[in-house]
């Protein structure tokens, strides 16, 4: 009869591994030891001890052969929030997602760690140091947020001690550092256009931005610390700097260190919220003919106009998590990592 080879505790899948995060994951895993596979839709480099598998997350049969003999799976892909794709969203972050589960069933992986959002329970609302146990947005503030809320239930609902299969979802927000193709270059981008003047709101509010390599730490104590016996199986944790930061001090941070002028002038958070619905719905209205993305979607005006900081004590209890590069340092690397996006460059 043919055994099952146990696999190794260190072989493991990184899916989006070619991505922002994924990639910063990759390279920490290398460090510490792993055998990593990477599965992505395209691959975006190459790394000594690195395989890649190139696929779509939806083809099980392509998952299988990344999954083979590994232990652990990192599952980190997404579209990209900005893409308001709902067919999209549904098709990788719910339908993909419930094919990763049945694929690491099928391949006898242990362990399946997602990364999920702080904004599952996000509504366009303050938070104010938000517990894991806040429920999940009722009105979700777009399709994106709307999947990754079934995709974190997806995941969790499937963990269970009695087949070997633990599952647990980090909840990290506002990631930045190099590479990211989001935050900093869609900034740079507004500024250039002369679109950064304006501070929305009284500029009070409170927000986490967490650095790549912090978010990278509490996806690696998660899948290290993820037993059978442990508090994790089948639960979420924030992830962030723990530093909540006033948005448009981290924005205007950003931006002097890369040579652009801080917004100065403050307009009335309602006022920028109903333009960026009413240009969201023309857009809608448009789209069969003409494809426009505003800058100010909704779901931006409502993250840089309202506090939403959350509490990281559940990750601290019980795996240990302390952000380790912080806050200051973080943006200093940042800033550094853009060469290409400074003023005049
Ligand atoms: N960035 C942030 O601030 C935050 C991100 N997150 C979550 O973190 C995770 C990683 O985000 P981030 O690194 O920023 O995103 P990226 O877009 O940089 O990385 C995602 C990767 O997944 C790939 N991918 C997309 N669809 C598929 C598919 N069907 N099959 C295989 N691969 C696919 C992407 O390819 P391609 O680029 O070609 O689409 C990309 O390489 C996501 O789950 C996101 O929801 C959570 C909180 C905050
Ligand atoms: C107002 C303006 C144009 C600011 C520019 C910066 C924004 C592009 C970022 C500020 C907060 C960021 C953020 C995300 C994407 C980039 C920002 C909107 C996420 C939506 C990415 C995916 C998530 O899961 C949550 C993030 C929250 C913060």
């Amino acid at each position: 009869m043919a055994t099952r080879v146990r696999p190794s505790s260190k072989r493991c899948t990184v899916i989006g591994g070619s991505g922002f995060l994924g990639r910063h994951l990759v390279e920490r895993l290398v460090d510490r030891g792993y055998t990593v596979n990477v599965f992505d839709i395209r691959q975006a480099y190459e790394l000594p001890g690195v395989t890649f598998h190139q696929g779509d997350l939806c083809d099980k049969q392509a998952l299988l052969v990344a999954l083979k003999d590994v232990s652990i799976v990192f599952h980190c892909a997404s579209p990209a929030p900005g893409s308001d794709d709902r067919a999209l969203f549904q098709r990788v972050n719910i339908d993909g997602t419930q094919t990763v589960i049945q694929a690491c069933h099928e391949a006898g992986v242990q362990k399946l760690i997602l990364t999920s959002s702080a904004s599952v329970v996000f509504e366009g609302t303050d938070i104010k140091n938000g517990r894991e146990d806040l429920p999940y947005a009722k009105k979700p503030i777009d399709y994106y947020t709307e999947t990754k809320i079934q995709q974190e239930k997806l995941v969790l609902e499937a963990c269970s001690k009695e087949k070997g299969f633990l599952t647990v979802a980090i909840r990290p927000h506002g990631i930045f550092g190099p590479r990211d193709p989001q935050l900093v270059p869609i900034l740079v981008d507004t500024a250039r256009r002369g679109k950064m003047k304006f501070i929305i709101g009284d500029g009070s509010n409170l927000v986490d931005f967490t650095y790549v390599e912090n978010v990278v730490h509490g996806h690696i104590l998660a899948a290290e610390h993820l037993k059978a016996d442990s508090p994790l199986c089948g639960q979420a944790y924030h992830i962030t700097n723990d530093e909540p930061v006033r948005f448009w001090d981290f924005m205007s941070q950003i931006l002097v260190g890369l040579g652009y002028s801080a917004p100065r002038y403050h307009l009335p958070y309602t006022l920028v919220y109903g333009i960026a619905l009413l240009l969201w719905l023309i857009a809608l209205v448009l789209r069969p003919l003409i494809r426009i993305k505003p800058t100010f979607t909704p779901m931006r005006v409502a993250l840089a106009g309202t506090h939403h900081y959350y509490s990281c004590t559940r990750a601290k209890k019980d795996m240990g998590y302390q952000p380790p590069v912080p806050l200051q340092e973080a943006i200093v690397r940042t800033v550094e990592s853009y060469p290409h996006l400074q003023k005049g460059a």
